[in-house]
């Protein structure tokens, strides 16, 4: 009889994989505008001047918010006080508001000859919608983080995670692949920058690949309202088997017992690094593939896309394989090697040929499934389910230093590494080709400094015991 009162609703398969499901098409749409403007770099330097610095300036914006004024930890706070219903409807609201003001900045290239804080104003608006849409999907991720964690802990955790990852995923593959051929379909007569003038001309049509984002991610606002309903039919279920979560809930001296826990900072350290050599490459891939492996611009994409599409499949398997085997803190450091070997064969100036190209990416496509698939689920070994919301947002937030930085470091090395490229657009003469070896060697050392941070990692776990190499189905 007991048995039979403690069923809730999250023991039923169908349930809690359909919860899944729902609020991973919410966070598909998150992660196809975070990269949309990835393969959009030559675009947008040919069609509105925009030079490496002012992409780097663009695309590190995501973590302005989140890091300077500390969002994303309140984002967490807000999760642990107001539970995951109230966090994910303000959060997806969140991603269409930056999603809404991104897309009317790139569609008013007059902003073009106005500056603000010393920055284009056509930049810094576009910036300014993209960081308000980085708190929104940071936060909508430590959110489903948590959901994930509510409904299959003790079940096939890490399997969920990785399935919730591979669709977002399948965003970011789309988010490669799209926008350059979207953006050709709709060419039109529009405002271009020519040699520093405002001219009509005809071309592709930068703001269409972000409309069709807008639009996902309203049907992404949308869906959560019905996760909400099946969030509450959870609730209602655990109270009555009585199986309400016995837990403390979160009080602000929380916080410091996560900031004292050293497993939770090696972990931190790891997710910046490890991040930071992946997401920023992403949005200079294509423009790699067209300046170091001479491929066409309505191509580029292409190859940079083969890196989400493995990790669809490769990151629910090497889920399942940490929940039936363990072994999570080995496949955080065999991942970080990957990144390492990756990196350092891109910064050569040798076999620039496409199909090293696709190997390589396939590699870190690797990568990117092997950690991502141990790190989060090794998060709640590590830290009390009641802190989860805050020591995920303050690991996202720790890593949006580096999604920040990076990007950034990155288009101020290329522009300067490559002087001749904006004197060449200054001139108007024939534009030489960016040579992308420094800023790859910086994406080298931060997988070598994973490495290092990785075994720390597995050190520390041997000691305190969290179980990082344990399977996490109890048997
Ligand atoms: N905090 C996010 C960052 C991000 C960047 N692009 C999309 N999301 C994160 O780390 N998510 C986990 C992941 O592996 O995607």
């Amino acid at each position: 009889m007991t048995e039979a009162l403690r069923l809730t609703l999250r023991d039923s398969k169908a349930a809690r994989w359909g919860a899944l499901g729902i609020i991973s098409i919410t966070m598909f749409a998150g992660y196809f505008l975070t990269d949309v403007m990835s393969p959009l770099k030559p675009m947008l330097e040919s069609e509105f001047a925009w030079s490496s610095t002012n992409y780097g300036i663009f695309t590190s914006a995501y973590g302005w918010l989140n890091v300077f004024f500390g969002m994303l930890i309140f984002g967490g706070i807000i999760l642990d006080k107001m539970g995951v219903r109230f966090t994910g409807i303000m959060s997806s609201g969140i991603m269409v508001l930056g999603a809404g003001i991104k897309y009317w900045a790139i569609t008013n290239p007059t902003l073009v000859t106005d500056t603000t804080f010393g920055i284009h104003t056509h930049v810094f608006m576009a910036a300014v919608g993209f960081a308000i849409f980085g708190v929104g999907v940071e936060i909508a991720g430590i959110t489903v983080s948590k959901i994930i964690v509510k409904w299959f802990k003790g079940n096939e955790m890490a399997l969920a995670m990785g399935m919730q990852m591979a669709v977002a995923r399948l965003g970011t593959m789309l988010a490669i692949a799209a926008p350059v051929p979207l953006a050709t379909y709709f060419s039109s007569v529009h405002t271009q920058v020519v040699n520093g003038e405002l001219v009509e001309k005809m071309g592709p049509s930068v703001s269409a690949p972000i409309a069709f984002a807008f639009v996902l991610l309203v049907i992404g606002f949308i869906t959560f309202f019905i996760y909400v309903s099946m969030d509450k039919k959870l609730d209602a279920s655990l109270a009555e088997s009585n199986g309400t979560d016995s837990e403390e809930p979160f009080k602000f001296s929380d916080i410091g017992r996560i900031v004292t826990n050293k497993g939770f900072w090696l972990i931190a350290v790891l997710c910046v690094l490890f991040y930071s050599s992946v997401f920023p490459f992403i949005k200079y891939a294509s423009d790699l593939m067209v300046n170091k492996y001479g491929l066409d611009q309505n191509l580029a994409g292409i190859i940079p896309s083969l890196l989400p599409l493995g990790t669809l499949f490769l990151t629910p398997l090497f889920g399942g394989v940490y929940d039936k085997k363990g072994k999570g803190a080995t496949m955080m450091i065999i991942g970080a090697v990957l990144i390492l070997l990756v990196h350092s064969v891109f910064s050569l100036p040798i076999l620039n040929y496409w199909f090293v190209a696709v190997v390589l990416v396939i590699i870190l496509g690797i990568a990117l499934s092997l950690v991502p698939s141990a790190m989060w689920p090794s998060v709640p070994k590590i830290i009390p389910e009641n802190q989860l919301g805050t020591a995920f947002s303050l690991i996202f937030w720790i890593q949006n230093w580096g999604l920040m930085g990076i990007p950034l470091l990155i288009g101020y090395v290329l522009d300067q590494s490559n002087p001749e490229v904006a004197l060449a657009k200054a001139n108007g003469t024939a534009v030489p080709l960016y040579d992308y070896t420094n800023p790859m060697l910086i994406f080298a050392g931060l997988g070598l400094l994973a490495i290092i941070v990785g075994m720390l990692l597995k050190m520390e776990d041997k000691k305190k015991g969290y179980g990082l190499e344990l399977p996490n189905i109890q048997k």
